[in-house]
């Protein structure tokens, strides 16, 4: 389900009298993601997707995300370019909400992955790197320590016994973090994607075709993105730890980005940063969403997990 707001097909084809699109021909919601209402347009130009962006976006960060996508497009990585109206402006509105249309990537995301595929994975995200050095806008990572903690701090266990091991745990995580996490001037940082999980990256047969879903994107430490993916890909469906996977993402990485001694000495540190931050968001959404609300809510065991598996490694 991520289609949360309705749209009339009178309203759309008005609405794409301010592009250079041509006609409507069809159009369609589509189930996958949570955050917003996704549609597939088709017109006489060909494929687009038309997001509508609903409550939990700022409004105001936008242009920073749209900005990112193109300046990442112009430069070859294969992401969405945000598509502008005759006016040039790629931002507007429609059926209530703010609106954009970006170009339509080929490819699937895949289900099941081996080490060249993680591979693909650390050379495209190096490369973002990279290119994103030449984006200068600034955007603070509103899921940063700061944010982990006061997420923490609005989570309940509502008298659940799993779910109060689980928050008295990551209180104890946290603090840690809090201790050992680098200052920022220690690391290299710039433009991040911060979400590049499986689902966010498409695969034409077996060569990357893609990457979406910038709308975490975020200035921060560029090995914190590698640190999320190897939390993201590296792990079996039985939590297993796959090293041949995360050594061919580092790999990969490396061929395009080499990592500096302080990097390669902080990415435990890091992977376990990224394991709390998607096991707190998680967790926030378990303990926030309805149990009937269509959404389905992800696990944040899995995320203790991955937690656990990196606090007791002093590698990666
Ligand atoms: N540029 C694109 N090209 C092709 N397909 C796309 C594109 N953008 C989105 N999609 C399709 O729409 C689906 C939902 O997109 P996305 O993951 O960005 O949703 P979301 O609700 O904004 O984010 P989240 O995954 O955080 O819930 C994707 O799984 C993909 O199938
Ligand atoms: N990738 C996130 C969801 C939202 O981007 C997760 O798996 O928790």
């Amino acid at each position: 389900m991520a289609v949360y707001t309705e749209l009339q097909e009178d309203a759309l084809r008005h609405f794409l009298t301010s592009y250079d699109l041509g006609t409507l021909q069809s159009y369609e919601g589509i189930a996958e993601g949570i955050e917003n209402s996704n549609f597939r347009l088709t017109t006489t130009k060909g494929v687009f997707i038309l997001t509508l962006f609903e409550k939990r976006m700022n409004p105001e960060e936008l242009p920073w995300f749209l900005g990112f996508m193109g300046h990442l497009a112009q430069e070859g990585i294969a992401c969405p370019l945000p598509v502008v109206g005759r006016d040039g402006e790629a931002l507007r509105t429609l059926a209530g909400r703010p609106a954009v249309i970006v170009t339509f990537l080929q490819g699937k995301s895949l289900t099941e992955y081996d080490t060249s595929s993680c591979e693909a994975v650390g050379r495209m995200m190096a490369r973002l790197h990279q290119v994103g050095q030449g984006y200068a806008p600034m955007r603070r990572n509103a899921l940063d320590v700061l944010g982990w903690k006061d997420l923490l701090e609005r989570c309940r266990s509502g008298g659940d016994p799993s779910l109060e091991a689980l928050i008295t745990e990551a209180q104890s995580r946290l603090a840690w973090l809090e201790e050992h996490w680098p200052d920022e001037q220690t690391l290299p940082r710039g433009p991040i994607h911060a979400d590049m999980f499986p689902d966010n990256v498409f695969f034409n047969q077996s060569a990357l075709s893609g990457v979406i879903d910038f709308y975490f994107a975020c200035t921060d430490f560029l090995a914190y993105d590698l640190a999320i993916c190897l939390n993201a890909w590296c792990f079996d469906q039985d939590m297993t730890y796959r090293s041949e996977w995360a050594q061919s993402m580092i790999k990969g990485y490396e061929a395009i980005r080499p990592l500096s001694p302080q990097e390669r000495a902080f990415l435990p540190i890091l992977c376990q940063g990224a394991a709390l931050r998607f096991l707190l968001t998680r967790l926030y959404d378990w303990v926030h969403t309805p149990k009937d609300a269509l959404v389905t809510r992800k696990d944040p065991w899995e995320y203790q997990k991955r937690l656990a598996f990196f606090a007791e490694q002093d590698y990666v």
